[in-house]
């Protein structure tokens, strides 16, 4: 007798059934189980209003945990960066898999690199996090832009250049690589330009804390780096009390001396969306071998950004 199909809930956006359908054959792999897509709808995936409005990228959680919780679905996969910080009662993150590609890109017009923009350039992004920094950018070096508020799925947003619209967009570079337009990348934004989103890049496999078997098995997609990597990026954010679209870039890496990994650094922003004022900085502490240790790591970032008034920019929300 075959094991039934495990039930993995998913959104119904291209970028979501991307997502879904790369873990559901990772877990194919690990478990020999067969792995049914169940499609939900949320509520953001429905309401026009500015998502702002209706409490930031959290809403499209909220549908895929309640089918969690309610049994209807065995497991979800989410984008990490979307996901609040505070754990649910009842349900726990079983993977983290290796991050994709974690940093923003941008997609414009003529293949033009971000520097190469003309003078007055409309770039499109609705990200406040994105805003800041690359206003602060081109503040810094004399560049003269203009961020413009948009929203929508990838391909909209990508539609506003195809149309001649905006310069150039803002995407995450894993987003475009997992629905195969990571071609149309026509800049990789360096972390030292745009800090990503914390967890930015990653995802998490998430189940019900109750089913032990399927915890352990999906357990084994987890790459504790990078766990440990986005654990001490939600750490900043939640310690800055910031909600999950307040403009707070961060980004974990592994510092190294020749082939030898020698600590673990986290950067850290946060501005105001013109770019006027920035506070940005880093920490290095050794290499988590422990969920605390991470913990540790984004704790002391958030106090010296806090010392240095990252509270007082942190008033903005938008997406
Ligand atoms: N906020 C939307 C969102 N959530 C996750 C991704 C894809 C990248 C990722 O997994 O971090 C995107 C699109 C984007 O920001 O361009």
């Amino acid at each position: 007798m075959t094991a039934k199909a495990l039930r993995l809930g998913t959104r119904r956006s291209k970028l979501a059934m991307a997502q879904s359908g790369h873990v559901a054959e990772a877990v194919r792999q690990v478990t020999g189980r067969e792995v049914e897509l169940v499609e939900i709808t949320t509520y953001g995936d429905t309401s026009r209003e500015h998502l702002a409005q209706i409490g930031g990228t959290g809403v499209f959680v909220t549908a895929l945990r309640d089918a969690l919780l309610s049994g209807e679905v065995d497991f979800a996969v989410h984008s990490l960066k979307d996901l609040p910080t505070a754990q649910p009662e009842g349900l726990t993150v079983a993977a983290i898999p290796v991050r994709e590609d974690p940093r923003d890109a941008l997609v414009a017009r003529d293949g033009l690199a971000f520097t190469e923009l003309p003078d007055g350039a409309r770039v499109g992004t609705g990200s406040p996090r994105r805003m800041a920094q690359l206003n602060a950018y081109a503040r810094a070096h004399g560049l003269r832009i203009e961020t413009v508020p948009i929203r929508g799925n990838i391909d909209t947003r990508i539609g506003y250049v195809e149309k001649g619209e905006l310069d150039a967009v803002v995407l995450a570079a894993a987003g475009l690589n997992r629905i195969g337009r990571g071609a149309e990348v026509t800049d990789l934004l360096a972390p030292d330009v745009v800090l990503p989103a914390p967890g930015q890049g990653a995802l998490a496999v998430e189940c019900t804390a109750t089913d032990g078997a399927l915890t352990a098995a999906l357990a084994e997609l987890d790459d504790p780096f990078t766990r440990a990597a986005v654990t001490a990026e939600r750490t900043l954010l939640a310690a800055l009390e910031a909600g999950c679209s307040a403009p707070v870039g961060a980004l974990a890496d592994l510092l190294a001396d020749g082939q030898i990994v020698k600590e673990m650094r986290l950067r850290g922003v946060v501005g105001t969306t013109d770019g006027s004022t920035l506070v940005q900085l880093s920490t290095t502490g050794p290499v988590p071998s422990s969920e605390d240790q991470a913990l540790a790591l984004g704790r002391e970032l958030a106090a010296e950004m806090l010392a240095k008034g990252a509270a007082g920019l942190m008033g903005e929300r938008a997406l």
